[in-house]
């Protein structure tokens, strides 16, 4: 086992001892005996199943078969959640022919971060994630079920559904992917399109014609984003099926696979002799697997908040020190856009999960004694799905890349590190994905430009205020603030200024999209501007350092003059109503900060006194 890896583990460990134990004893007092339905009156029963077919009511009517829950994120606004529209009649025949039940026991809201990419819908995306978890959480809380199955895969989605699925941790719950669209454009000449536009070289024609050829089918967008960095990390931690992340939809494979899963968590219940809880599943191990996958693979930064509220769900307490000393043990192996030009499916044919399971196991770099939906260890992850008389089958996967440009291996990595680093200074903490960069790190000294909000931005380019060398400053967009929205859409107009040759970041107490990359961008700034960070005293001019090498974030402005300096106070009027925004702002009030997950549901009253 890697010693770095390892000691972040125990430290963990270490750490969260006293709410680790707290939440085992929570789900064991919840585990009952028997099914959970049997605790209910016969009214709940009879709500519960009144319209069921005469078949299923007589099997919840015994308590000897176990009752399945489907939460599902379907919608048809995302491309990679469309296909679940049939998914739960595909599960409950299959929980019917081995004897179980399944019940659609509620969906979950999910939005599409490309859709609303740049626009006000942004600002409810963070917070969605803990609807979701809430949504989750109404599902499962009619206590019918022995077991679940949670159907979602993009940015919010899956690490809500984690989140309110462990605050039910003793019931044993498998993910259900749906995967990615085939390939379409290139992303690297679908971001060329979106500079020519930035720089008005092509019309919004041109433009749609190529975001469409990108984007063009049912599945998960094709770049390594969030969605993908989740199916990567929710696989890594044994809650799918071994290979099943990436298998593209509207294939057999992908509807054995489903049939597969359903199968798979009838056997995990507690009726059975071989239970298997979620909260068990999800441990600090697991956790630490899922995180180094996430850094071998250059995966979404977004994760340095979900998987710290995750894990948090399952009374497991993460940091970013913990990425940091992970990011400098663990090599990069995959070069898949934004981190490259290659995309999911290019990983896959490259070597995939499997290859990615073995060389990770084999280098010592995760830990291999913890369970799974499949049993004790991940030795049967480095094996991959085939179909055989129409149902899947495991078969021995990849032992060595057969792609070098886009998956490479251990011995001879990409980066010696992971690409993603910590920032501390006078202006608070940070996080940088140096993965993506031209250059293996980042050190740029330059004056700063403040904007209060993304859109401001837009004129000063088309002025040629920013064709200089400069630290853009995006502030007021945190989590207290705005509900700190990704600013996905400063990269055209950002990576148009370095292609000029100006050494251009960004600095913001927002986030970038796991789609973000080329341009160097500290991100999720905590303290927020908005909670008294030193950033509201930036102002246009100063002069700001960041230097991934010794993981600087300094504002060079003496101690007297910021004395004497009044913190900008923005009128964020504007961005609390219209979109849905006004509903959200008693999650705003409570939610935590970035390093903390920027999460509102560990809240307590407590901290209110
Ligand atoms: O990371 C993910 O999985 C995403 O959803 C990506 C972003 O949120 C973008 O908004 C969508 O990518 P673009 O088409 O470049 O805007
Ligand atoms: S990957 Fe992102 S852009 Fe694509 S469907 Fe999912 S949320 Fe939308």
């Amino acid at each position: 086992m890697n010693t770095q890896v390892n000691e972040v583990t125990q430290r963990i460990i270490e750490r969260s001892k006293a709410s680790r134990a707290a939440y085992l004893a929570k789900i064991e007092r919840a585990r009952g005996q028997g099914p959970h339905r049997g605790v209910l009156s016969c009214g709940n029963l009879a709500h519960g199943f009144a319209a069921c077919n005469t078949d299923d009511k007589s099997d919840l009517r015994s308590m000897t078969k176990a009752n399945i829950a489907i939460v599902s994120s379907y919608n048809d606004m995302l491309s990679a959640h469309q296909p679940y529209e049939t998914y739960p009649q595909i599960i409950k025949d299959t929980v019917r022919e081995v004897g179980s039940v399944a019940q659609f026991a509620g969906g979950v809201p999910a939005m599409c971060d490309g859709v609303t990419q740049g626009n006000p819908g942004m600002e409810l995306s963070l917070m969605s994630r803990d609807v979701i978890a809430q949504a989750a959480a109404v599902a499962l809380s009619h206590n019918m079920f022995d077991g679940a199955m949670m159907l979602g895969i993009c940015d919010k989605i899956v690490p809500g559904l984690l989140i309110g699925s462990l605050s039910f941790g003793h019931l044993p719950t498998v993910f259900v992917p749906a995967g990615p669209m085939p390939s379409g454009l290139p992303n690297k000449d679908k971001a060329r399109v979106r500079q020519e536009y930035a720089e008005g070289k092509v019309g919004r024609d041109k433009l749609l014609e190529a975001e469409s050829q990108s984007y063009h089918s049912a599945g998960t967008c094709t770049f390594y984003g969030t969605a993908n960095s989740n199916q990567l990390v929710v696989e890594m931690m044994g809650l799918h099926l071994p290979g099943s992340s990436f298998v593209n939809p509207g294939t057999e494979l992908r509807d054995a696979l489903t049939r597969a899963a359903s199968r798979q968590v009838t056997r995990l219940t507690a009726l059975g002799d071989n239970y298997t809880p979620i909260g068990h599943i999800v441990d600090e191990k697991s956790i630490v697997n899922g995180i180094v996958a996430l850094l071998a693979t250059g995966g979404s930064t977004n994760h340095t908040m979900h998987l710290i509220a995750v894990a948090r769900a399952a009374g497991i307490i993460v940091n970013w020190d913990d990425f940091s000393e992970l990011s400098n043990a663990v090599p990069l192996l995959t070069r898949i856009y934004p981190n490259g030009s290659a995309d999911i499916n290019h990983f896959v044919a490259a070597g995939g999960m499997a290859l990615l399971f073995k060389q990770l196991r084999d280098a010592g770099l995760i830990h291999n004694d913890v369970k799974t939906i499949v049993g004790e260890g991940l030795d049967l992850y480095t094996k991959e799905p085939a179909l055989q008389d129409g149902e899947v089958t495991w078969r021995d996967g990849p032992v060595k890349s057969h792609d070098t440009e886009v998956f490479a291996s251990v011995e001879a990595p990409f980066k010696p590190d992971g690409g993603l680093n910590v920032l501390s200074g006078n202006l608070g903490r940070a996080v940088i994905k140096t993965s993506a960069l031209r250059n293996p790190h980042c050190t740029i000294k330059a004056p700063a430009v403040v904007f209060e909000d993304q859109y401001q931005l837009d004129a000063a380019f088309k002025s040629g205020e920013l064709d200089k060398d400069c630290i853009v400053v995006v502030r007021f967009q945190g989590p207290a603030a705005i509900g700190m929205p990704e600013l996905h859409r400063l990269t055209p107009p950002l990576g148009v200024l370095q292609d000029r040759g100006y050494n251009v970041a960004l600095v913001t107490d927002g986030r970038m999209s796991g789609a973000s990359g080329k341009v160097p961008a500290a991100i999720h700034v905590t303290p927020e501007a908005f909670l008294g960070g030193l950033l509201a005293k930036v102002e246009t001019g100063d002069i700001i350092e960041l230097d991934t090498k010794t993981g600087a974030l300094t504002l060079h402005v003496d101690e007297a003059t910021l004395a004497e300096r009044t913190p900008a106070v923005a009128d964020l009027t504007m961005q609390h109503e219209g979109m849905g925004r006004e509903l959200f702002g008693g999650m705003r009030g409570v939610i935590s900060g970035a390093e903390e997950g920027a999460c509102t549901l560990f809240y307590t009253q407590e901290q209110n006194v």
